[in-house]
């Protein structure tokens, strides 16, 4: 039995099913262009007797892809069939993939049809298609809740009917992987001509086995795996195509299994996926979740830094991400604190690490993941012993309501000045906001996200406002927390001004250093 795992893609297909809105023509071709570089056997480009539109896409994927085969999906049935081959027949090679269900529920209830004539329809199916192509891909819908006898007879027949490659789904995922894999089993010692095919298996993720089952089904002899980017399809999706393909790669020790997948072009095609899609991926999400290569808690991190394969079992890069993320937050240890720092161009005598980890701790639980700048404005706190705030809040006044005009008076100390302004605005946040802008007489800090939130329970809730505002083409981040809404909005805004007058010291101090050193 060969080592090498077909990946058969269908997040076209199955996949497509699935999304909110359907793939234009052109994002399908895009998407099919992405799967080829990325190395899948065969792309599953659609269902051509579905629509005029599916029919068109799957002829320019079958136009324009060139190594890897490209398939099309048809029911047991004539009209789908020629509608499949006449899709395809623009292709070097193709694929005709026909179904029909095997289980009792299906066949009873769905098809109303008796199991014999259900035999006869799949045999007169694979028939017909092979009167198109070589490459006849058989499935049992619902393989995974049919008799075994059933499945063995069912098998057996497409064999012999002509189809190369029998899949067998577990379209509702409802098998484990030990039966699943079971399944498999049964099939290789009991269907005679089984060595005629590819056995195949397409899992669904109903209940969080799809990956689980398709790779309980190739340790029993399966050897192609239909799956999708992302894990995308029908309700629950389908088997991940990025993490069935990881764990052959990362497991090939105990596996001794290959795919041709070029793995490093794995992040860039989920992303593809998703944005064309709309479907976010979960950050938790295995190989392609945006904490696939985060280390957030200081244990981990040092041990990351010390031997990145400690937490790693494998590389960001073997899947196309540029290196790993260490998120500094109140679970951080120094050695993080100390790395990072290093990577922004510290070194240790810059700096009392004791000081600034104290001061990272209690900034890390007030706002849970400290960025790059905080921590600078942290050292910049501790090199320049600098207490002070240099905008400080003296007096807020803010007056909104049903008829009248929103309005608010702000007192601020300015350093050592003191400035009061009054304004009028949409409401009495924007009012205050407008008064704080006129005493600062630099209106080029641009508020581009205002998130309120309620910190504590019922009405004794605190208000925290968070502000993202950018200033001198960077990005800064305030919080602001208070019992009223206006006071915490304008905390928020005065702790973004405080941050970016430091980062004004800290460029006009940076500058004075490179003019000392001649830079
Ligand atoms: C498990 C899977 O994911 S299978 C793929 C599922 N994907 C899709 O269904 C998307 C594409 N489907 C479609 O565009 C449409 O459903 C079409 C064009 C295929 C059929 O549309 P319609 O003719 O209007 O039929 P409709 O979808 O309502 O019902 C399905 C019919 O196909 C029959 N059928 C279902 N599967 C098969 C099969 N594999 N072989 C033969 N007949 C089948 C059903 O019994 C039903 O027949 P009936 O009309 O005699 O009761
Ligand atoms: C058509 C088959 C392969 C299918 O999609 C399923 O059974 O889920």
């Amino acid at each position: 039995m060969t080592n090498q795992v077909k990946i058969f893609d269908t997040t076209l297909r199955d996949g497509e099913q699935a999304l909110p809105a359907s793939l234009s023509g052109k994002e399908k071709l895009r998407i099919a262009l992405a799967l080829e570089r990325l190395g899948v056997d065969i792309i599953e480009a659609g269902f051509p007797v579905s629509s005029p539109g599916d029919f068109e896409s799957v002829r320019s994927i079958a136009r324009e892809v060139k190594n890897a085969t490209v398939c099309g999906l048809a029911r047991a049935v004539p009209a789908d069939i020629e509608a499949c081959a006449k899709a395809l027949n623009v292709a070097d090679h193709f694929r005709i993939h026909t179904f029909i269900a095997t289980s009792e529920i299906h066949v009873g209830a769905k098809l109303r049809k008796s199991q014999d004539e259900v035999v006869d329809m799949a045999v007169a199916a694979v028939e017909l298609a092979r009167n198109a192509t070589d490459d006849v891909e058989f499935s049992c819908e619902d393989a995974g809740r049919t008799h075994i006898d059933y499945l063995c007879r069912m098998v057996e027949a497409a064999i012999d009917a002509g189809a190369s490659t029998v899949n067998i789904p577990d379209t509702v995922g409802y098998t484990t992987p030990t039966e699943f894999g079971g399944i498999i089993s049964q099939l290789f010692n009991r269907v005679p001509n089984i060595d005629k095919a590819i056995i195949s298996v397409h899992c669904h993720n109903d209940l969080g086995l799809a990956v689980a089952n398709s790779l309980a089904a190739i340790e029993a002899g399966a050897r192609q795996v239909e799956c999708t980017v992302n894990g995308i399809g029908e309700r629950a999706g389908n088997c991940s195509l990025e993490e069935i393909a990881m764990i052959l790669k990362t497991r090939q020790d105990m596996l001794g299994l290959t795919t041709g997948i070029d793995t490093t072009e794995i992040s860039r095609t989920s992303k593809l996926v998703s944005q064309l899609c709309n479907m976010p991926v979960q950050a938790n999400k295995a190989i392609v979740g945006a904490n696939a290569f985060s280390h957030s808690s200081g244990i981990h991190q040092d041990g990351v830094l010390k031997a990145q394969n400690t937490y790693e079992i494998m590389t960001p890069e073997s899947v196309g991400i540029n290196k790993n993320n260490l998120n500094l937050t109140s679970r951080s240890g120094r050695h993080v604190i100390k790395h990072r720092l290093s990577e922004l161009g510290y070194k240790t005598s810059d700096y009392d690490l004791e000081a600034v980890y104290t001061a990272f701790l209690k900034l890390a639980d007030a706002k849970g993941t400290v960025y790059d700048y905080d921590l600078e404005a942290l050292l910049f706190f501790d090199q320049q012993k600098h207490e002070a705030a240099y905008y400080k809040l003296l007096y807020l006044q803010a007056n909104s309501g049903r008829e009248i005009i929103p309005s608010a008076t702000v007192k601020l100390a300015v350093g050592e000045q003191e400035i009061t302004r009054a304004a009028t605005g949409n409401g009495p946040v924007d009012a205050a906001y407008e008064a704080i802008k006129d005493i600062l007489g630099h209106p080029e800090i641009d508020i581009v996200d205002f998130t309120l939130d309620s910190k504590g329970e019922g009405a004794d809730a605190l208000a925290q406002v968070s502000v993202i505002a950018e200033y001198k083409g960077r990005r800064f981040h305030g919080i602001g927390l208070a019992t009223d809404i206006v006071e915490a909005g304008v905390n928020a805004l005065i702790y973004v001004l405080n941050n970016t007058h430091i980062a004004d010291q800290i460029d006009h101090h940076k500058s004075q250093q490179e003019q000392v050193a001649g830079v």
